[in-house]
């Protein structure tokens, strides 16, 4: 009798380079294919976690919107080659148990995730299946160097950037892309009952607000492909260059398609090497490098997204939240028009260009003296690619309460950022057409005044 194989999808929303479906289909028994939403599982339950593991977070509202259609794309793609995908909601181990023994599965296969909830949850269903007989297996798809195999020469886990990534070139070279399995090479599991996609509500309605995010997006593996070739073959040459002037299109845009695992950054890595001259792909990859080392981060450091990583900025003295103040700067309207332009291409986009990033999160967490956790949640709900490493290790970047974070005393002026890097303010004029007109509010802050102010909360805690 058949004993299928089941993959579990989760980050990794693509038939190639995916580990865990080609083990499947090297297993050669029939494959299940399922897409588990677990969200309103109580994690905090701690006979099952650990006190330091409350629970994996939900998806932000822009997030949910592109898995909806990322999905869908995944489900096409699976079925082109005969497999279904199957999408069951509940809590994920006992819901991957419940089917395990519904198709009377041999084999369970994901690839890894790294924060540590996941990392718990994962362990304790691997056990429960070796436990009942059953194979279970994780692999290594999402990221190109595993946080455990990367340590200072004291054996320490990497803090600053550049050491971490000059070990990760001296690591061996990440393996090539697997292919994706091919029609008539694999066979679906006779027919399993499957929840509908469209009941799960990961599409706004009432208001439907996503009407930026389908004019900007095209989800799906097949779209992230296109888009990684326009761009070796376009914008890698002078990236370097130009990646810093928001108004030019002149970076990858494959922040979400990693997010969700619609690339893997192993066909990054060889795509671009393989398309660029050294130079041209070296200065690409070391920003991949990042999101690496977000993960290493929050790999070594479960907390990155919820505590400060310098312990002294525990006793920051911010503001008290004031709803107007948040509300003025999540809406564009501080009156001061580079951050409203970052913030109104975040709303109708789902991204923000990294440059403006660093300068909204900058005006939040030191001219209007606001908590960055204010910020990242913000970011969290409203970002397609809204990551828990490189969202929270940024946000603590910016606000320098991380590791090889930016000195706090150095406090970005929005107005000198938009002199140089939107110097004919075709980045504002697309967002705040209304900039310097009688109908633009007045700035939120003085940028001098609140500038002062927040060196000052600075000095409280510099010492400590
Ligand atoms: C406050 C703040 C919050 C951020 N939140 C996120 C987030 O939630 N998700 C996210 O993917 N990026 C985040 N970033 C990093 C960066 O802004 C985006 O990755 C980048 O703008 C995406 O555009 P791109 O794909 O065209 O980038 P490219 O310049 O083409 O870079 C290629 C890839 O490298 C990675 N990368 C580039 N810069 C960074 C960086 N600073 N940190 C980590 N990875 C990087 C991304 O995966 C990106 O797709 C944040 C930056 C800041 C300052």
């Amino acid at each position: 009798m058949a004993s299928p194989s089941i993959v579990w999808f989760r980050d990794d929303l693509r038939v190639g380079d995916n580990p865990a479906l080609h083990a499947a289909a090297e297993r050669g028994e029939p494959i299940v294919c399922v897409y588990v939403f677990d969200e309103q599982t109580d994690y905090s339950d701690t006979s099952v976690f650990s006190d330091d593991s409350p629970g994996i977070r939900p998806n932000g509202g822009a997030a949910k919107w592109w898995m909806h259609h990322s999905l869908e794309a995944l489900a096409g793609e699976l079925d082109a080659r005969g497999l279904a995908l199957t999408f069951r909601s509940g809590p994920a181990a006992q819901v991957i148990a419940g089917l395990q023994r519904e198709t009377n599965a041999g084999a369970v296969y994901w690839n890894r995730r790294y924060g540590l909830a996941e990392r718990e949850l994962d362990a304790s269903i691997k056990s429960s299946l070796k436990e009942a007989g059953v194979e279970a297996r994780s692999f290594q798809a999402n990221l190109l160097f595993e946080p455990w195999t990367l340590r200072t020469g004291q054996g320490q886990p990497y803090k600053v950037f550049t050491p971490f990534w000059r070990a990760c070139l001296g690591a061996p070279t990440p393996r090539h892309p697997l292919p994706a399995p091919s029609a008539g090479h694999v066979t679906g599991a006779k027919t399993v009952p499957s929840e509908k996609l469209g009941d799960w509500a990961f599409l706004p309605t009432r208001p439907d607000w996503a009407g930026g995010l389908r004019d900007t997006w095209t989800p799906g593996e097949k779209a992230a492909h296109a888009e990684l070739r326009a761009f070796e073959a376009e914008g890698l040459g002078d990236y370097q260059r130009e990646r810093d002037f928001p108004s030019q299109d002149a970076t990858s845009r494959m922040s979400p398609r990693l997010r969700h695992g619609e690339m893997s950054p192993f066909q990054v890595w060889h795509g671009v090497r393989d398309a660029s001259s050294a130079e041209g792909a070296a200065s690409f990859l070391r920003e991949v490098g990042w999101r690496e080392f977000g993960y290493h981060l929050l790999y070594h450091w479960p907390k990155l997204g919820t505590e400060n990583m310098r312990p002294a900025f525990n006793a920051f003295p911010w503001n008290d939240p004031d709803p107007e103040v948040l509300g003025r700067w999540q809406q564009g309207q501080t009156g001061i028009p580079i951050v409203d332009a970052g913030m109104r291409e975040l709303w109708q986009t789902g991204v923000m260009h990294n440059r403006i990033r660093m300068v909204t999160a900058s005006f939040l967490v030191k001219n209007l003296l606001l908590d960055w956790r204010l910020g990242e949640a913000w970011f969290w709900d409203t970002l397609v690619d809204a990551d828990p490493a490189s969202n929270t290790m940024n946000w603590q970047w910016v606000a320098g309460s991380g590791v090889d974070a930016a000195p706090y005393f150095r406090v970005f002026n929005p107005e000198l950022q938009a002199k140089k890097f939107d110097k004919h303010g075709e980045y504002i004029n697309q967002y705040v057409p209304e900039a310097g007109t009688p109908g633009y509010p007045e700035p939120i802050v003085d940028l001098g005044e609140s500038r002062k102010r927040a060196l000052a909360a600075y000095d409280t805690i510099k010492g400590s």
